[in-house]
């Protein structure tokens, strides 16, 4: 019996993506079938190279292979192609090279915003995608300290834009590289809106799957001026697991909603301590906060990060830990968070994501 493409396409379009709830074939994901005698060669083209359920589509895929008629071999070329949220509509007429813009904020300071932002873009980019990591967190930018780039400063090659400097396979820029340590920062309305423009639109990006963009705490002013200005993928909310901290994930989450940008899902942060010695975990800020959020507002949860001296000593030292202690619990904690986030954004090239309000010059 011979095959024909046909029969290969027809089998691949019974293989759901779980995540994006399509077929392969109607995602676009099954390239350049080529039939010869009883075998067949592929390409499988997934959304995003940090695919949180690539497992699962190849287990799929291949079963769907193996039962098509007269079929004795196959061959499945793996790759991916990171699509634009919106459907296909990248970041907006500011960021037309960014596919994505991923928005991490948190209702309050200190919960770890900036950690889980750099470990995320990092994670990421150690899976292959290009990534940017901008830090918008005006009163207290930490991304120059964890990045290793404290002292550097970026140049202009045209005395009008700003090359972006480079750590850990990411391009990093920083509000913190414009402006000195110690400067009272007091930013607010047309003064907050323009640093954070030039911080978008005055940097030379360049092609970027993911931009991961570091917002300060609680404040709607800076999201507001970038739902004006942006078309975002969405964005990741970070919180401690206690009480306290839940009631201000309930305010970011509104005012997101506000600003009609999409929530991606919520990490959980400083979740347990696990003792180094002995494993026990003990939950000094409470447990399963986050995931109770997640829960009430009917969004994904995308993980918990264990309370752990590595995180801060590696935040210090400039090395993010997924980096410096990459098989680690707690860097593997970080890589679930960036396949999951990775996961939802993929969803989200499938929406049409809401356009920015007005085109900020
Ligand atoms: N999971 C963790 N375990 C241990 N220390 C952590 C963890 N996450 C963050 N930290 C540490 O907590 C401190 C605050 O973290 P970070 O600066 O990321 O928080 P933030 O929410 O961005 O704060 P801010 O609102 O001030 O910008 C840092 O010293 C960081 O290294």
């Amino acid at each position: 019996m011979s095959v024909s493409e046909a029969d290969v396409l027809a089998a691949m379009s019974k293989v759901m993506d779980p995540e994006l709830h399509v077929d392969l074939v109607k995602a676009g994901m099954v390239k350049n079938v080529r039939v010869t005698g009883d075998t067949v060669k592929l390409k499988i083209e997934l959304t995003t190279p940090a695919c949180p359920l690539k497992g699962k589509i190849q287990a799929d895929a291949e079963a769907a292979l193996k039962a098509v008629p007269g079929l004795k071999s196959f061959d499945i070329e793996w790759g991916a192609q990171v699509r634009a949220a919106g459907g296909g509509m990248p970041g907006g007429a500011l960021l037309p090279q960014v596919k994505n813009v991923i928005l991490v904020g948190a209702g309050k300071g200190g919960v770890g915003k900036s950690t889980v932002a750099l470990n995320l873009a990092t994670a990421l980019a150690q899976h292959g995608a290009k990534v940017g990591l901008l830090d918008a967190d005006f009163y207290g930018p930490s991304v120059p300290l964890m990045t290793g780039l404290a002292d550097k400063k970026p140049v202009s090659p045209d005395g009008k834009s700003l090359d972006p400097l480079l750590a850990h396979g990411l391009k990093v820029m920083s509000i913190g590289f414009l402006v000195e340590a110690d400067q009272a920062l007091i930013w607010r309305g047309p003064m907050l809106h323009g640093a954070l423009m030039q911080l978008v639109r005055d940097v030379n990006w360049g092609e970027l799957d993911y931009l991961v963009l570091d917002l300060p705490p609680g404040t709607g002013d800076v999201a507001l001026s970038l739902s004006q200005s942006i078309r975002a993928a969405g964005a990741v909310l970070v919180t401690t697991p206690q009480d306290v901290a839940l009631a201000d994930v309930v305010r970011a989450k509104q005012m997101f909603d506000k600003v009609h940008i999409p929530v991606l899902g919520i990490v959980e942060n400083m979740s347990q301590f696990v003792c180094p010695n002995c494993s026990h975990a003990t939950p000094i800020f409470n447990h399963g906060g986050g995931r109770k959020a997640a829960e009430m507002f009917g969004i994904p949860f995308l993980g918990e990060i264990p309370l752990d001296l590595k995180v801060r000593e590696s935040g210090d030292s400039g090395v993010p830990v997924v980096v410096g202690a990459k098989d680690s619990l707690e860097a593997k904690a970080f890589q679930e968070v960036a396949r999951n986030v990775a996961g939802r954004v993929s969803t989200q090239s499938m929406k049409s994501v809401p356009l920015p309000v007005v085109q900020a010059r």
